[in-house]
């Protein structure tokens, strides 16, 4: 049996189930690399950068491949809230995070080596939160796992207790934006329309 033409660089479980969503096979092998968490660079070129770097990873290992790589995190005044360290930073986003808007950023980015294609796009979705007060944020803290997700949360686990609405892609802020990623997709021949 031929090998999938399309290798997901992540580990990412949600970015696995969003793009198997999309009816296209594929492998998964995740990208070692290190990520730039520079709090203070504009979000766009973060999320653009850290993609890249984990296609290009991948892709330099696998050039006959098609290769996607993800970057997603949370900005607010100026700042990127990516994955927590522990609990205590966890408390401090939520806190942070409290009856306001933020901004998610997803960057995707699609390789080819061998056919010499780089395709970069970078997605934007507004989040406004609830009044997080410490009950809510300790209770919600004790149900979801939130150390692997950027902002310290994940809107699609209990979702329904901190988040008042959010505008723009779901799938973005879940960590891969599906009808843009279908697009690119399509584009490169690997879905069909
Ligand atoms: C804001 C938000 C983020 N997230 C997740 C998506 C990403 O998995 C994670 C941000 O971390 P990333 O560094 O983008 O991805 P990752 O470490 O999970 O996987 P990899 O680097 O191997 O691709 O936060 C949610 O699941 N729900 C949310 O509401």
């Amino acid at each position: 049996m031929s090998q999938p033409p399309l290798i997901l660089a992540s580990a990412s479980p949600r970015r696995r189930e969003l793009l198997a969503g999309l009816g296209v096979t594929f492998d998964v092998i995740t990208a070692q690399v290190t990520e730039h968490e520079d709090s203070t660079t504009d979000p766009r070129v973060m999320v653009a950068h850290n993609a890249a770097l984990k296609a290009d990873w991948v892709a330099a290992r696998h050039p006959q491949s098609w290769v996607l790589g993800a970057d997603t995190t949370v900005f607010i005044d100026g700042h990127a809230l990516n994955k927590p360290a522990d609990a205590a930073e966890a408390r401090a986003m939520l806190r942070r995070l409290s009856g306001r808007s933020h901004t998610v950023f997803t960057g995707i980015a699609l390789r080819n080596e061998s056919a010499g294609v780089r395709i970069d796009e970078g997605v934007a979705s507004e989040v406004t939160m609830q009044v997080l007060d410490e009950a809510i944020i300790e209770s919600y803290l004790a149900k979801v796992h939130t150390l692997d997700k950027a902002g310290g949360y994940g809107i699609q686990d209990h979702g329904e207790l901190i988040v008042a609405n959010y505008t723009g892609s779901l799938t973005n802020i879940i960590g891969l934006p599906v009808d843009e990623t279908k697009q690119i997709l399509t584009r490169c021949g690997l879905l069909k329309s």
